[in-house]
């Protein structure tokens, strides 16, 4: 292993462990200061290397992306993926090819998506009367669980055909399955300890999948039942569990390999890792933007003159109208920037040895990328990147699909986000409807600048403390 990038020196067993502290990203951050963007470090016995700048980002998933299109085997995605059977921690082949493509033609393609405008209208305008009735009252809500539960049922309807009901709560428990699949467990990095579990891990992980097995049972198990007792659904009326259970019934030519391979346990993990995928990951962004427009005064003003000015005196701001709003766009990017929902990404890894910028980097290197350090560079966002700044979007290309490696909110290359699209909806959706018609203000008199932004790691950093905030209703009555 001679000439691997620079990094700390690692200690006898743990490696570099010891330097992983609450919030690994911005340790991750300080030690990249001072090794540089692509950095070494050892956890227990095996070997990553942390990307903490877009130009490094661009050789490793620019110019050599199908090399890292692996994912890492860790004890946490093989118990919350029935053993690697869902999408985002498949190892790089023909199974993850088929699944990632099903999940896009079946859930993520703009037709797809379209189809769901109405049922997103009916939830939204659920939860603007939800803010009008605290806004009587003078309720603090709080927003995190509010947003948390409108996206919820919006995944839950895409995905299931109906809201979730007391008998399914997916929200906390994704909440816990993307702590604990952030955590950094020592059963993965010391295999010898494996066995003593000595964190809990692994039990926890048990448990955790052992209460969404029993929901996923009872939703496929009804769905089932309903097929067998009703006429056959028609490809419109079918949600993504039906097309999913008609994969086992009828050989489908444009999912061909999966209609031989699945069973119920694929069903599962793939079910599980969409809803997982898309409510986490959505809610916290949401939670980020809401923060900083509440925080920054200045910014929430900019955006509602353009709601006024776009989107007039309609009740409901409408998917069509999103398009429109430059200025949400800003907000959303610069959100992103500072406060990432991924702050590390998925992890990714090595398929082959390869030499990058002089480096040798060894087969199966799991590779992280920094993206929280990314946004805290000066040589990339000038010297005012500490400032809340949507302006500096202004007149610049960078968006989250660009080549510049500068966004990187939704992932990159071919393990890159395919919910992207429906994530980036789901947030001016939800935002723009709590801003158009919403004033906001912290509880106790709380100043915007004392807001607290702290975050807690997991593989979403969400808000360390929830966010709560009283609505006054500012529209026509
Ligand atoms: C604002 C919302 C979202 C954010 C911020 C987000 C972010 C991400 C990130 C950072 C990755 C990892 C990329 C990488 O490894 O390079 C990812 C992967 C993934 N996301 Fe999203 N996502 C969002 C919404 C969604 C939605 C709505 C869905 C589906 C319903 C979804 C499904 C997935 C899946 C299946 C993967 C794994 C892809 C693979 O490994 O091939 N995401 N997402």
């Amino acid at each position: 292993n001679k000439n691997l990038p620079p990094g700390p020196v690692p200690l006898p067993v743990i490696g570099n462990l010891h330097l992983l502290g609450n919030l690994p990203h911005r340790s991750f951050h300080t030690l990249s200061q001072k090794y540089g963007p692509i950095m070494s470090v050892r956890l227990g016995s095996v070997q990553f290397v942390i990307v903490s700048s877009p130009d490094a980002a661009k050789l490793f998933f620019g110019t050599h992306d199908v090399v890292f299109a692996s994912r890492p085997k860790t004890l946490a995605a093989k118990y919350l993926s029935y053993d690697y059977k869902g999408v985002a921690f498949a190892e790089y082949g023909p199974y993850w090819r088929s699944v990632r493509k099903f999940c896009t033609v079946e859930l993520l393609s703009g037709t797809k998506i379209n189809g769901f405008a109405g049922m997103r209208r009916e939830e939204i305008g659920l939860m603007v009367e939800e803010m009008k009735a605290a806004s009587k009252v003078r309720k603090v809500v709080n927003l995190s669980e509010t947003v948390s539960s409108v996206i919820e049922g919006m995944i839950c309807r895409m995905l299931f055909g109906k809201k979730n009901d007391d008998r399914f709560v997916f929200k906390t428990l994704i909440d816990k399955c993307m702590e604990a699949a952030g955590s950094f467990n020592l059963a993965d990095f010391v295999p010898l300890l494996a066995p003593f579990d000595l964190q809990g891990m692994t039990k926890h992980y048990k448990s955790l999948i052992k209460e969404l097995d029993e929901m996923l049972e009872i939703l496929i198990d009804e769905h089932e039942k309903r097929n067998q007792t009703s006429e056959s659904l028609n490809r419109e009326q079918m949600d993504f569990i039906d097309i999913l259970l008609s994969l086992k019934q009828e050989y489908s030519t444009t999912h061909d390999e999966l209609s031989y391979t699945i069973d119920r346990s694929n069903m599962k993990a793939i079910s599980l890792d969409l809803v997982a995928g898309a409510i986490d990951t959505s809610k916290t962004s949401i939670e980020w933007v809401l923060s900083v427009l509440i925080k920054h005064p200045r910014v929430m003003n900019e955006l509602k003159k353009e709601l006024k000015a776009i989107v007039g005196d309609k009740p409901i701001v409408e998917e069509t109208d999103l398009t429109k709003l430059t200025y949400l766009h800003m907000v959303v990017k610069e959100s992103s920037r500072l406060y990432p929902t991924a702050p590390l990404l998925v992890p990714h890894q090595a398929r082959d040895d390869i030499k990058i910028k002089g480096y040798n980097i060894p087969k199966n290197t799991r590779v992280l990328v920094n993206y929280w350090a990314f946004g805290r560079d000066p040589n990339v966002w000038s010297d005012n990147w500490e400032e809340f700044l949507p302006e500096r979007f202004l007149d610049n290309e960078t968006d989250f699909r660009g080549q510049d490696f500068k966004l990187l909110q939704f992932g990159i290359g071919r393990r890159g986000c395919p919910g992207v699209n429906l994530g980036l909806l789901n947030i001016g959706l939800v935002v723009c409807n709590m801003v158009r018609w919403f004033d906001w203000e912290l509880p106790n008199g709380m100043s915007p600048s004392d807001l607290d932004m702290n975050e807690k790691f997991g593989l979403t950093a969400s808000r360390a403390k929830p966010l709560l905030a009283i609505p006054t209703f500012t529209g026509p009555k």
